[in-house]
């Protein structure tokens, strides 16, 4: 068949872009050193392995077609003979050979393709802890960008199809010096007869490589889609969200929004599979073509007693052999060049840095131990990436060091955006925070967060048994059991873990067999756990208590107090309850500082914080 549209035009792609050129096709090779590199560092014994083998195996098909040719040519030769005078021990030797070949190439493939999967199964792994590794490296507002989540879904989808592409490359290039021995024969009998291969190959190469491009294009461009249908599936079905999808009834609006998208996303890539199974049918034809005209010569120079049967066989092999080659050589070359635009998003991920490091230029100054000035906030201002408004904005204050300071606001206020910056999850946009004089951006941010602890409202419920839960805050502690449980003592985590069948090694959480859950406060008081695993000199509890009953919240903070004795500590809370055993109070409106002092003194002066107070204490009266 010979589809009606023109094939080779530069027709836009599924995702709007234009087609990509046979250049940039070529360019995209360029990863591929890089990457042989990678699979060379997993194993080297393997890949050496693999690759003599391969070698090996490239030379079997010339070598037993040759055999098949001796065996023809013998038996003709037998058959001219009268038959009292007919030896065969050559022919049934040369069969014995032939016999052995098959044996050793069917070896040798199953050898390659062992290695091929050992070699795939631990680049996969090393892969994905790469992965993780440089994930956990960048900055928390780059796994806030669409974009960058964009690049890691499709480096994540990379690492299994990567060991295809490893396979792909290798076969190539066994294929290549399969061919070039095939090659020599053909040649010598007729050099014409590679040109009349090549004509019968290469249109189906430039259909290949065309529609892998537009197949790349379309799953490119549909990666943001294909992020929502993870997501819907997941929220769809799964332990955090059922309670919630049951309850307001979500499931078909979960279902119908995540069947628009895959039927949409059906029906575009329909059309290419479709079209594409059309165009190769053609080519395939194309190819049958070719080699006919050129079997329909060999037998024509057997005829005329040009060449043996036994050289007809070969040489027809040959082509045959060699048409099957080039073609999966070439398209072959058009996968190898998607796989490499793929590998383009691969590598694009893994040069994504983080601005937030060590600037290992300059001198690291150490962490002073113990800070003996505190932290000054130096008209420090911070706006989201994206966000039109300042979370926060003209900020002056100085966080002195061994102060319990709360900060107060209400919802939106810039309460968290300050404790991120303390941590340098972020960096102000504009003026600075000092740590005893000096900028913290001169401190390794390291160092800072291993003397910071921070427990974040959102905090992290890990499906962990409960005693790596605690030590989560202190990881390498996990196995100091007397640790885990002071912190456990000191957060009240303790009286929670008692209750659970297997105590400390008792799986917490649904996801995993065996797994209990725990109720919000009972969670809360886990993650407090983690604050006190930690040897911190700046403690920053973000809603600590907003989970616990009236009674635990008193208990924690009777400890608090003793517990963080001679540390910084900032704490955050809506309860005034708790604001109040702090030394200072800050009060923070709309990103902006607006009053600090102590709970007396905020009182007396009759502000914001004044206010507030009365308004809590009346909802209790
Ligand atoms: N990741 C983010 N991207 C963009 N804007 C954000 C982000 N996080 C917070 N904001 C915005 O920054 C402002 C301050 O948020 P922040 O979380 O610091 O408030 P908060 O005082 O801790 O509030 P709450 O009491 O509700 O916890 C809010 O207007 C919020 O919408």
């Amino acid at each position: 068949m010979a589809p009606s549209d023109s094939f080779f035009a530069k027709k836009p792609r599924p995702d709007g872009k234009p087609a990509l050129s046979v250049r940039e096709r070529f360019s995209a090779l360029k990863n591929l050193p890089a990457f042989l590199r990678l699979i060379w560092q997993t194993s080297p014994v393997l890949t050496l392995g693999n690759v003599g083998l391969r070698l090996l195996r490239a030379a079997l098909p010339v070598a037993m077609l040759y055999v098949a040719q001796l065996i023809l040519d013998a038996i003709i030769g037998l058959s001219k003979q009268p038959a009292d005078a007919r030896e065969l021990t050559p022919v049934l030797t040369l069969v014995a050979l032939e016999f052995g070949l098959a044996i050793l190439s069917d070896a040798l493939g199953r050898g390659v393709a062992l290695l091929d999967s050992l070699l795939g199964d631990l680049f996969a792994n090393q892969t994905s802890i790469r992965l993780m590794e440089h994930a956990a490296e960048l900055d928390l507002d780059q796994f806030e960008d669409s974009t960058f989540y964009d690049k890691l879904e499709r480096a994540r989808r990379q690492t299994l199809s990567r060991t295809v592409l490893m396979s792909q490359v290798l076969s190539q290039a066994q294929d290549a010096i399969t061919m070039g021995f095939l090659a020599v024969g053909l040649v010598a009998f007729n050099p014409w007869l590679l040109v009349l291969l090549l004509v019968a190959v290469v249109p189906a190469f430039l259909g290949e490589s065309h529609f892998n491009e537009r197949s790349y294009s379309l799953v490119h461009g549909w990666t943001p889609e294909r992020r929502e249908l993870d997501y819907l599936r997941q929220t769809g079905a799964s332990d955090d969200t059922a309670k919630e999808v049951k309850i307001f009834g979500l499931s078909t609006f979960l279902t119908d929004r995540f069947r628009t998208l895959s039927d949409d996303f059906y029906a575009k890539n329909k059309a290419l599979v479709v079209k594409r199974a059309g165009w190769g049918t053609f080519f395939a034809a194309v190819g049958a073509a070719g080699y006919y005209a050129a079997y329909v010569y060999i037998i024509m120079q057997a005829v005329a007693g040009v060449v043996s049967i036994g050289q007809l066989t070969f040489l027809a092999g040959s082509f045959a052999r060699m048409r099957g080659l080039l073609e999966g050589i070439l398209s072959r070359f058009s996968a190898v060049a998607e796989g490499a635009l793929y590998l383009q998003d691969f590598f694009d991920f893994f040069r994504l840095q983080p601005r937030i490091r060590r600037d290992e230029s300059q001198p690291v100054r150490p962490f002073p131990n113990p800070i003996r000035e505190g932290f000054v906030f130096e008209n420090v201002g911070f706006q989201y990436r994206n966000a039109e408004k300042w979370a926060l904005r003209h900020l002056n204050f100085h966080l002195k060091a061994g102060e319990k300071l709360a900060l107060v606001g209400e919802n939106g206020a810039g309460k968290t955006t300050m404790v991120k910056l303390l941590s340098r999850l972020y960096d102000p946009t504009e003026g600075r925070i000092l740590l005893d004089g000096y900028d913290l951006r001169e401190y390794d941010p390291r160092e800072l967060r291993q003397e910071i602890g921070v427990i974040f409202q959102d905090f992290v419920r890990f499906q962990l048994p409960a005693g790596q839960n605690l030590a989560v805050g202190r990881i390498e502690q996990q196995h100091n059991r007397p640790r885990i449980e002071q912190a456990a003592a000191q957060s009240l985590a303790d009286s929670v873990i008692a209750k659970l069948p297997a105590g400390y090694d008792q799986m917490i959480g649904r996801r995993f067999n065996g797994g209990v859950d725990l109720s919000g406060g009972e969670w809360q008081k886990i993650a407090l756990g983690r604050a006190y695993m930690r040897d911190a000199q700046l403690l920053i509890l973000d809603e600590p208590t907003a989970a616990l009953d009236a009674r635990a919240e008193y208990e924690v903070f009777q400890r608090f107090n003793d517990l963080t004795r001679g540390k910084t500590a900032v704490l955050i809370s809506h309860r005034f309850s708790t604001v109040r055993m702090a030394d200072r109070i800050l009060v923070i409106e709309n990103g902006q500082f607006v009053e600090i002092g102590s709970h007396e003194e905020l009182l007396a002066k009759g502000g914001r914080y004044a206010e507030l107070f009365k308004l809590q204490a009346a909802g209790y009266r």
